[in-house]
């Protein structure tokens, strides 16, 4: 491992802890020095602009003393000249160094974040907005860099140009030293009231900013729908409304800002003026000399500019602070243990299934599964049949243990699931949603996703074939090589399953996982779909999740699942015959159909 790739892979973790600036701090992990170097460059770049002051006194004084003979002047104009070049010199490096500090910073922050977020359980994606976790990753890593490259090292430019500055006043005078910072406990006061201020409006304007990303994000990823049901006036509304709010937040946000730059204005104009008067009085007095009062009016400048800035930072410094608890939250969150469980089979499982009175509940005391039994051997399918939240979905998940059940037992090939890796499971299951998720890359990359494996040319068409598909990825303008999405082909809802299928099948699990896949298709989609669906589920345990009656008469065992419980178990034969809830939807579907076809015939 390089030394580049070790501090990219530090684990960020260690940057948890109850103090920002300690947490900040570790987030520099391997570029400390770096910034280190930056806030030293700055001493330096800060020194030579005091000594520049001072030399000026000295050239006064001995000017006004006529005793300064054409060769000191030369030194001195040469020293000047030095002093700018040490000055710009270490300015820029400091400049470099910090954001390359910075910039550095966030790129590992954001490397991180990406692949803990990949990592996290189903639940904490279930509960949490894809816009907030956009806005961590993009806006809130963007003001942690800001963080770095301007904020923590102005403030390090800052205390060192005030320290310096006070120091050689203190030289020239301790008096005018003292009187020079009169006002200093004000400002930082006045900081740190709008400090806690604008951390409370930034917070509220990202909170916003994340829903304003979120209901963006929301209306693309589902813009079919809005256009079904012409709702586009109600989302443009409702975009407004959301607008609106950010808005008035961020206005709240900027009259903070505003509001602190006129006082601290205010105090500091009034300590320059102060400052002047005293040393200018001084001076008449003969207490300090002329270059003395010329070179305090320089250096007063450089104290007064740090604590105006000073504030300055700390209140924008509250963003970053803000920026970097809303990472942590992400953070913080445990990443889902995939090989946790103590029983890896070296090949592959059989795929015989017993659930023994599996209970399960999302939240505590609310059972979504109740007492669920039933067994299948290896390759039988049986299907779930129930209406909408009567537990299919949530029975499903617990196979490759996107959550743990909370009761009884469920065996896998004899063993208990729990005990099986998560990777390992999930290498095992292959899924086929009913609205297949396809990526904008080639249809080759696509079908080829998550295999995990070298795969072959004939391999693929071999599985394409079987999904009916390779015919119609051959008549797009690139075949397999036909990128899906805006930049490529639309694909129908109908092709989109068949791809999936067709990545299922070269995946090759032992249990496979249909949420009914030919429910939103036409008929003669659906027969090639379910013609695929009949080479998928060869050799395998398969559950169907069903909402019509025809995709599942040939099912092994069929379950009947109300309000999180078995009501009825069997094959279609005997289910059709004894009353209750199948029979019920069967009459219901068989008459729907007969209607139908009635109809069609007296259009035709
Ligand atoms: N992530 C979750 N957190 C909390 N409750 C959930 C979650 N997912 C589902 N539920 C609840 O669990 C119950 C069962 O939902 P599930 O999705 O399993 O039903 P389903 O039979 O698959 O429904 P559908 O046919 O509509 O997909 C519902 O009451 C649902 O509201």
């Amino acid at each position: 491992m390089t030394a580049l790739s070790y501090y990219l892979n530090y684990d960020l973790k260690q940057a948890i802890t109850k103090h920002r600036l300690v947490g900040l701090w570790r987030l520099m992990h391997g570029f400390e020095w770096k910034y280190v170097g930056a806030t030293l460059s700055l001493g330096i770049a800060a020194t030579a602009k005091t000594v520049t002051y001072l030399l000026l006194r000295y050239f006064v004084d001995t000017f006004f003393a006529s005793d300064t003979t054409p060769f000191s002047v030369g030194w001195i104009a040469a020293g000047f000249l030095a002093l700018a070049l040490v000055e710009g010199s270490f300015t820029f490096l400091s400049g470099r160094l910090a954001a390359q500090t910075a910039e550095s910073v966030a790129r590992r922050l954001r490397n991180y974040l990406y692949d803990h977020i990949q990592h996290l359980s189903f639940a904490y994606h279930a509960e949490t907005d894809t816009g907030e976790l956009i806005q961590r990753s993009t806006s809130d890593v963007d003001a942690m860099r800001r963080f770095y490259a301007d904020q923590a090292i102005g403030v390090g430019r800052i205390v060192l140009l005030f320290l310096v500055n006070f120091a050689a006043i203190y030289l020239l005078n301790p008096r005018l030293a003292w009187l020079s910072i009169i006002v200093v406990p004000l400002v930082v006061a006045v900081s740190l009231f709008f400090f806690k201020k604008v951390s409370d409006a930034y917070e509220a304007y990202q909170e916003q900013d994340a829903v304003l990303s979120t209901t963006l994000q929301e209306n693309l990823t589902g813009v079919r729908v809005v256009k079904a049901f012409a709702r586009q006036e109600y989302e443009i509304k409702k975009f407004e409304a959301d607008n609106l709010e950010k808005f008035f937040r961020g206005k709240k946000l900027l009259t903070m800002h505003s509001l602190f730059w006129p006082v601290s204005d205010i105090l500091c104009g009034l300590q320059m003026l102060g400052g002047f008067y005293a040393g200018a009085m001084m001076a008449i007095n003969n207490e300090i000399s002329f270059g003395t009062y010329l070179a305090y009016a320089g250096l007063v400048v450089w104290i007064i500019f740090p604590m105006r800035n000073l504030g300055r930072l700390i209140v924008q410094m509250s963003t970053g602070m803000v920026s970097f608890n809303r990472i942590m939250e992400i953070i913080k969150q445990d990443r889902e243990p995939l090989d946790d469980g103590d029983y890896s089979p070296a090949g592959k499982i059989t795929g015989n299934i017993e659930f023994k009175d599996v209970c399960f509940e999302y939240e505590k005391g609310s059972e979504v599964l109740r007492g669920i039994n039933f067994e299948c051997r290896a390759g039988q399918s049986i299907a779930l049949l129930g209406s909408t939240g009567s537990g299919k979905s949530t029975l499903v998940n617990l196979l490759p243990r996107f959550y743990d059940y909370n009761g009884g037992s469920i065996l896998l090939d004899g063993v208990e699931l729990n005990r099986y890796p998560r990777r390992f499971l999930r290498q095992q299951i292959g899924i086929v949603e009913q609205e297949p998720f396809l990526f904008s890359r080639t249809i080759r990359e696509n079908i080829t996703y998550g295999v995990g494996r070298q795969v072959s040319e004939e391999e693929i068409e071999k599985a394409a074939r079987a999904a009916a598909i390779h015919d119609v990825i051959l008549s797009f303008p690139k075949g397999y090589d036909t990128l899906v999405g805006e930049k490529g082909v639309t694909v129908s809802g109908g092709q989109k399953q068949r791809i999936a299928i067709a990545r299922t099948l070269l995946k090759d699990p032992r249990i496979l996982i249909l949420d009914d896949s030919t429910s939103s298709v036409d008929t003669e989609t659906e027969a090639e779909i379910r013609e695929a669906l009949q080479n998928l589920m060869r050799n395998r345990t398969t559950f169907i999740i069903a909402h019509r009656i025809q995709s599942i008469m040939n099912a092994d065992l069929i379950l009947v699942l109300d309000k999180g419980q078995i009501i009825q178990k069997g094959t279609h034969e005997t289910l059709a015959t004894q009353p209750g809830m199948y029979r019920d939807i069967f009459d219901i579907q068989t008459r729907i159909d007969v209607e139908l076809e009635k109809e069609v015939s007296s259009v035709g």
